[in-house]
């Protein structure tokens, strides 16, 4: 069982040979081909590349919400891929914060209980910020009583971030975090992310975006499954 023990000479992610292929019917589609990446702590990188070229795959992977076919994928030195669900899911909550489309707030739970849930998962109790001062460094000190559904785009992109950034992750897997936010907002979130992997986190983010690009250390072209040299 994963004993949580931080190993500080190791990256925050590290994934070597990443290898997932979808069937359907008799056709195989190789999502993934081979894909190694590392992200250093304090460390944002930014993948890019066109529709259909393995980007989702590539952060299910990472987060060990998908299993990779072969290769492996290591969170500040612990494996998480090949590993038991329940595994996986336990690294995840304690070492992952996950910033999905598909959003991480439960629709039923103000924001403040949300940010609750995922706390639980902190690792020490040394300097854990409360549910109140998370949502304050994100900008939403007045609204920890909504629920998801009474929030703008804006609001949510913050509170998704609030959420994520709740168990002190070691690494931040993020797409497109600032997806439908205007010009200033997209900003302002994009900031919160910044300032916050400066602090040591490491961060992976997918994006179409310009501006996500203009505060990555470093860019990775994904294409057809297979990471650009
Ligand atoms: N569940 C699935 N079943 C079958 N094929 C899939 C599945 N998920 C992804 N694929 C295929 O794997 C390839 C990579 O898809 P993926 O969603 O990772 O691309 P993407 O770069 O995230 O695309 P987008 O930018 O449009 O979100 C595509 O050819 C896609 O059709």
């Amino acid at each position: 069982m994963t004993g949580f023990v931080h190993d500080w000479s190791a990256p925050a992610l590290q994934a070597r040979e990443l290898y997932r292929f979808f069937r359907t019917g008799d056709d195989e589609t190789p999502a993934l081909r081979g894909v190694s990446l590392t992200v250093a702590r304090g460390e944002t990188v930014a993948v890019v590349g066109p529709s259909g070229s393995g980007k989702s795959t590539l952060l299910a992977c990472l987060a060990g919400l998908d299993e990779p076919a072969g290769g492996s994928v290591e969170v500040a030195g612990e494996r998480i891929s090949h590993r038991p669900e329940a595994v996986r899911a336990k690294i995840r909550a304690h070492r992952i914060g996950v910033l999905l489309q598909s959003r991480n707030l439960l629709p039923h739970l103000d924001v403040r209980a949300n940010i609750e849930l995922a706390r639980r998962a902190w690792r020490s109790s040394v300097f854990r910020p409360s549910p109140s001062e998370l949502l304050e460094e994100v900008g939403l000190g007045r609204r920890g009583r909504a629920t998801p559904a009474q929030l703008s785009g804006g609001e949510l992109a913050r509170a998704g971030l609030a959420v994520a950034l709740a168990n002190n992750p070691d690494v931040l897997l993020a797409d497109e975090p600032t997806g439908e936010l205007d010009g200033n907002t997209e900003q302002e979130v994009l900031d919160l992310l910044r300032d916050y992997a400066r602090q040591g986190t490491g961060l992976l983010v997918v994006t179409h975006s310009a501006e996500v690009v203009a505060i990555a250390d470093r860019v990775l072209t994904i294409q057809d499954g297979v990471v650009a040299a």
